[in-house]
């Protein structure tokens, strides 16, 4: 049989970033075909030439076997190849059937074409199992029912092959498994999928072929009945990933973080945060566990200064942090970080960078303060010296200090961010998912980095959804559920049955 995608030779340069290099593999028809590698591989470039966002600059590809010039998206989904993007290509404030419509054959406002797409709807949704209603609004959907919207849209429009980006960084473990169910059926129905994914318990567990770049090249292709995460994370990274990362035992020094009484409720009443109460201290990492959306993300706001509580207490080596006192007596605007406290917020393309600023301009934001001279202007040498600094202890790939960080990978991007918050010797560091999107090479050097944080006393807070990243790194776990704290453990009692019992709000006794 005729493979569904074959890629010929295929090479790409971005300037002087050769993104992909002489890629020449194919995909069976019917099957998972998994790609992996490392941030800045490759791999999506390579996606999106062959859904005509970018021409190659040589090599061929062919569906069916036959040599397909894809210029535009458009053309490739004519040939039956669809692509679910990391970042959803919906509108808000239209319903499924509407998004459905979009951009299709016209004939947007016939009441019996709406009728009919609607029923056909449904029908997919029947044979697919996809739990969606044609006629919800977008924006009252959770973002696993968003994702189930693309692929419907992509099966309405009779894809024959299905690009997944990175599809489970932000679903739950339960909507991963839907998912995962979904992507079964989809092949039963002998169509083909390509998932892109940083996470090799996923890749071991639905694909049945692998393809491994490295630097633009393709350096490894193995079916993955025959291989292991550990083989396939040797080949990615070109050495082997420590499971255990060292770290000192625990000795965890003076308070640092005391939050009590802390209540948030939002504009129309509703309750985000009860009642929450916990220390940190000095040389500790304390990672707060559960599902996304349980009130993590605005614990974290309000400990870093984006949000003001309704009610309760933070207080910060001993003093309550200023709150209504947003000002010192310049008029300058006082953050948290003046204080001491980093900050790796969770949505880093939202809070962490701008994205058409420098990659120099970026290690700087937060902290613009402190790198003027005497005459309270910008020590341009001294950023630069400090930036190229950073970019080499943090191996950002590639090191270019002018380049807009919006063309860094996701991995990149973070190792920036996260070099500004530590360069700045914070006392508290509150770290939200630091490892979303993120290659497990990156997610290695995250981690030690964290752990030498700890271990050179700073206080960690984490928020990740991910518990093996939880257990990696956390002295003790703190579990929310429902906006409340249902439980806390010692390290030593990480137990995921435990564990998924408090986050699913089930209280400790
Ligand atoms: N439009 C662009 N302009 C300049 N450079 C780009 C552009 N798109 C990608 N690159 C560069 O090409 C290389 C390959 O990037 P690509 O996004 O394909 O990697 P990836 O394997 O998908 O990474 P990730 O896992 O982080 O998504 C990277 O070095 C990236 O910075």
């Amino acid at each position: 049989m005729q493979p569904a995608v074959e890629f010929r030779n295929i090479s790409k340069a971005f300037g002087a970033v050769q993104a992909n290099a002489d890629v020449s593999f194919s995909i069976a028809k019917g099957s998972i075909h998994g790609v992996i590698g490392e941030n800045g591989a490759g791999k999506s470039t390579l996606m999106s030439i062959l859904y005509g966002y970018y021409n190659a600059d040589s090599g061929q590809v062919l569906i069916d076997g036959q040599e397909r010039n894809i210029r535009t998206s458009h053309e490739a989904i004519g040939l039956g190849i669809g692509m679910v993007h990391q970042h959803f290509m919906l509108v808000e404030n239209f319903t499924v059937l509407d998004n459905v419509m979009l951009g299709t054959e016209g004939g947007f406002k016939l009441a019996a074409h709406r009728a009919e797409t609607e029923a056909k709807l449904r029908e997919i949704c029947k044979r697919y199992r996809l739990d969606v209603d044609p006629l919800a609004k977008i924006e009252d959907l959770s973002v696993g029912a968003q994702q189930r919207v693309e692929i419907l849209k992509q099966i309405y429009r009779s894809a024959e092959t299905l690009i997944l980006d990175e599809p489970t960084a932000v679903l739950t473990a339960q909507e991963t498994a839907s998912l995962f169910e979904i992507l079964r059926l989809f092949k039963e129905q002998g169509k083909t999928i390509i998932l892109i994914t940083h996470k090799l318990g996923e890749i071991m567990e639905i694909t049945d072929q692998v393809t491994v770049m490295r630097a633009g090249r393709v350096v490894g292709a193995v079916s993955t009945a025959t291989t292991s995460k550990e083989e396939l994370a040797n080949m990615m990274v070109g050495r082997p990933i420590q499971s255990e990362l060292p770290r000192a035992p625990y000795n965890p020094g003076a308070e640092v973080l005391n939050v009590s009484g802390l209540q948030l409720t939002d504009a129309a009443g509703v309750r985000l945060l009860a009642d929450i109460d916990f220390t940190l201290r000095a040389g500790e990492i304390v990672a707060i566990a559960g599902v996304s959306g349980n009130g993590q993300s605005e614990l974290m706001e309000i400990l870093s200064g984006m949000r003001l509580p309704t009610s309760g207490k933070v207080a910060f080596l001993g003093s309550e942090l200023p709150y209504a006192k947003r000002h010192d007596a310049d008029g300058l605007p006082k953050t948290f970080r003046d204080l001491g406290i980093g900050h790796v917020p969770e949505d880093r393309l939202r809070d962490g960078v701008i994205k058409d600023f420098s990659v120099m301009q970026n290690t700087v934001f937060g902290y613009q303060e402190r790198v003027k001279n005497r005459w309270g202007l910008f020590n341009f040498d001294a950023i630069a010296a400090r930036c190229a600094g950073l970019l080499k202890a943090f191996d950002v790939r590639p090191s270019d200090p002018d380049l807009r960080i919006g063309l860094l990978s996701g991995g990149n991007q973070q190792k920036v961010v996260i070099a500004r918050e530590v360069s700045a010797k914070p006392k508290l560091m509150l770290v939200g998912q630091p490892t979303r999107g993120v290659d497990i090479g990156t997610i290695e050097s995250i981690h030690t980095q964290l752990l030498r944080l700890r271990d050179e006393g700073v206080a960690i807070l984490l928020v990740s959804v991910e518990l093996e990243e939880v257990r990696a790194l956390a002295d003790r776990i703190i579990v929310m559920s429902g906006g409340r704290i249902t439980g806390e453990l010692k390290i030593e009692e990480f137990d995921t049955t435990r564990l998924g019992l408090l986050m699913g709000g089930m209280r400790k006794q």
